[in-house]
């Protein structure tokens, strides 16, 4: 495929992100035009706009949880992503290091007396590198609770500064001359942005995962490899919805629920955001076994969309996608 006819694919970058692994694991570039943004609301605002085919982003860690800036950009609570959809998923092992500037023959700090928890936590997490002129670190906020152990052993009480992604923590420290600076970041970054691996799968857990998403414009064709195929079993496509409830009324979220118990439908996650219309009320994120069909009479996740919209105040279908859980690690 000559280079310009490759579809853009956006991604939460720069280059040596996380979700630039995901990005590369389900769009080769090959065939694909990878293409960096600075923040997760740009490539909503990518494939939005028509800039982009498809946009990857972070969803959910294995072990700190979901990324609330791509809920909330899902929920589309002020109305500036109403087209996008769901279309895939990417699982991406998750090894932190920390990367930053090792000082020649000094000798590697020890942690204070921590006793670690061994079913969870990295028994590889030690320093290689002596880490007593760090006074600031740069990660994703995802990333902090990920790394509990270790930071709290090593460098307790350190600055902290979020940043968009954990490359663009590597790019900072790379451009830092005083060598002060250190990031939580990954092995690629450190190739990327020639820094050195002062401590390598600082994680707290060895199993540490990350789920990404794929997401299209609502009128954008499936690939085949995106479409159902007449082989695909139900519970090996998954769906997301988003509806409200009035908060008022005793049993509204039940009732809710039971529509897809109802139809058989198995849940497999339940998430909320504040609702930004009013305080203590929330949009809930529901995913479940199944896809939705294109004839709107068909199948029970239809039936159950149908029924669902008539008890909630607002609902809305984000997609249907094929699992790829069976390819990811279970382990913690
Ligand atoms: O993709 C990245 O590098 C990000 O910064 C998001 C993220 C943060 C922590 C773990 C996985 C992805």
């Amino acid at each position: 495929m000559a280079n310009d006819e490759r579809p853009a694919v956006a991604f939460l970058g720069p280059e040596a992100s996380y979700t630039h692994q995901a990005a590369l694991s389900t769009f080769p570039p090959t065939t694909h035009s990878l293409s960096p943004c600075t923040t997760i609301a740009d490539v909503f605002t990518a494939v939005q706009s028509g800039t982009a085919h498809r946009g990857v982003v972070p969803f959910e860690n294995s072990s700190n949880g979901s990324v609330i800036f791509t809920f909330d950009l899902i929920g589309d609570l002020h109305g500036t992503h109403p087209d996008i959809l769901v279309c895939g998923e990417a699982y991406v092992p998750v090894k932190h290091c920390l990367l930053g500037h090792s000082i020649p023959n000094a000798i590697p700090t020890t942690g204070r007396n921590v006793q670690f928890d061994a079913k969870f936590t990295n028994p590889l997490a030690v320093p290689r590198s002596d880490l007593s002129k760090i006074t600031k670190l740069y990660s994703h906020p995802q990333a902090w609770g990920q790394c509990k152990a270790f930071l709290d052993t090593y460098l307790k009480g350190v600055e902290r500064q979020d940043v968009s992604s954990t490359s663009r923590a590597a790019e900072l420290v790379a451009a830092d001359p005083f060598g002060g600076t250190a990031a939580l970041s990954s092995h690629v970054a450190a190739k990327v942005f020639g820094l050195d691996v002062l401590a390598e799968s600082i994680n707290d857990h060895l199993g540490n995962t990350t789920r990404f998403l794929v997401i299209r414009r609502r009128d954008s064709a499936l690939a085949p490899q995106e479409d159902k195929h007449k082989n695909d079993k139900q519970d090996k496509w998954k769906s997301l919805l988003t509806f409200t409830v009035d908060h008022a009324h005793p049993g509204a979220l039940a009732k809710c629920l039971t529509v897809f118990e109802k139809y058989a439908l198995n849940l497999t996650s339940i998430n909320t955001r504040p609702s930004g219309v009013e305080n203590w009320n929330y949009v809930f994120f529901v995913e479940f076994d199944g896809r939705k069909e294109d004839d709107e009479a068909q199948g029970n996740v239809n039936k159950a969309l149908n029924d669902v919209s008539r008890i909630c105040k607002a609902c809305s279908w984000k997609g249907s996608w094929k699992s790829r859980l069976e390819l990811s690690t279970s382990a913690v």
